[in-house]
């Protein structure tokens, strides 16, 4: 435990900095305390001051009655600049151990949702990480699929991770990109972000979700600064020739069609989904197909109740998916291995929707899927 007297709003207080990084400030009148890895976005010093740039979870609205990540700067000076100096370098060692990214690739779709995201990014995004000490190459997409080649292209090694100021769209264009390239392996080791800025913000509504965090664009670059990850399954659709990965839905039929046709209404953002869908609604189209899934283990009978009005439900041998082996498109192709004991299930018939869900949230208001864990596929 570190220990040393320093001045607080024109108090002086007692410092102490436990191992695990847990930094407090005490007199008679007042203590507070931040964990550094929790709740500090970096830290400055000039020659005897000490800034802490925080965002800790604290009371708000009226009586305090909920509780919400608050920025604040925490300023502390020292009697003198050697031993600031020892504060200064123990805590940010203590940082940089974090594992946080120190570069970042931003890409921003100027295009996306209510087209907000540039101005997102200059007034909430920016000012974070100018106070996380990242750096960063900023580049604006100019058109439909230049993320992705901008992903195929790009030199990972001088970044720590790529982080996309957009929708759900422009994050798949990434990793699509990501995926196209002979170096896939590696490139799939590259760390991705969002922060929401589109019409449909599934991912970033996920992962502030397990992260027990907020839906908004500050705890989504926050958790972006410390760095932390979730492992995401990469699902691939094959259609002929092309192939394309997700890792957040795949969905054909009813969802598919309001997501592709109500694209004119695209200045109503999120709305265009809700008043489109009511429209598909109220005339319901249905698809004639086969569906061949396997269950994962535990849901055995969960499509059993399904009505046999529209469609036969059969077991079957592994069917016929017209892959062939060792097809090759360049980069990642797909994980095509098939458990040799798999009890295949065939559905045929007239669909509404199928929707395959990575993660549990859809957009950020539609739950899809809330069983669905991060690195899972939930159908
Ligand atoms: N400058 C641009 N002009 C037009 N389209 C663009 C531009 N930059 C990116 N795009 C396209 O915009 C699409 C939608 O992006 P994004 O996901 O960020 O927004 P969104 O509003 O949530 O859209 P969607 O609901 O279609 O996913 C992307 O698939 C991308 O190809």
């Amino acid at each position: 435990m570190w220990s040393e007297d320093v001045e607080h709003d024109g108090r002086i207080a007692k410092l102490t900095l436990s191992e695990d990084g847990v930094l407090c400030w005490t007199n008679s009148a007042f203590s507070d305390s931040v964990i550094l890895r929790e709740d500090v976005l970096g830290l400055s010093r000039d020659r005897f001051t000490l800034t802490l740039f925080t965002f800790k979870l604290g009371k708000v609205g009226c009586f305090g009655s909920s509780s919400s990540r608050v920025r604040k700067d925490v300023v502390l000076h020292f009697r003198d600049s050697n031993t600031l100096d020892s504060w200064y370098q123990r805590m940010q060692a203590f940082l940089d151990n974090q594992g946080r990214p120190k570069r970042l690739y931003i890409l921003i779709n100027p295009f996306g949702g209510k087209k907000l995201a540039k101005r997102i990014f200059q007034q909430k995004v920016k000012p974070f990480l100018s106070a996380a000490g990242v750096s960063f190459t900023l580049q604006e997409t100019e058109y439909r699929n230049h993320a992705k080649e901008l992903a195929k292209s790009m030199e990972i090694s001088q970044y720590d991770g790529i982080v996309c100021v957009s929708g759900d769209g422009l994050l798949l264009e990434v990793l699509n990109g990501l995926l196209a390239r002979s170096d896939w392996k590696m490139a799939m080791k590259m760390r991705l972000g969002v922060i929401p800025a589109g019409t449909g913000n599934g991912m970033a509504k996920s992962v502030l979700h397990y992260g027990n965090e907020s839906y908004n664009v500050e705890n989504a670059t926050f958790a972006i600064i410390r760095g932390n990850t979730h492992s995401l399954d990469v699902a691939t659709v094959v259609q002929g020739q092309n192939v394309h990965h997700s890792v957040l839905s795949l969905a054909w039929g009813i969802v598919a069609d309001v997501d592709i046709e109500s694209e004119r209404f695209r200045g109503l953002g999120e709305l265009r989904n809700d008043i489109y869908s009511l429209i598909r609604i109220t005339r319901l189209r249905k698809y004639r197909g086969t569906l061949a899934y396997v269950p994962a283990p535990g849901y055995e009978g969960s499509l059993d109740h399904i009505s046999r009005e529209d469609s036969d439900l059969l077991s079957s041998s592994i069917p016929d998916m017209n892959i062939e082996k060792g097809q090759q498109w360049g980069g990642y192709s797909g994980s095509m291995s098939v458990p040799e004991k798999s009890e295949w299930r065939i559905m045929n018939g007239n669909f509404i929707l199928v929707w395959l869900m990575n993660v549990p949230w859809a957009t950020q208001t539609v739950l899809a899927a809330p069983k669905a864990e991060m690195g899972s596929l939930t159908c």
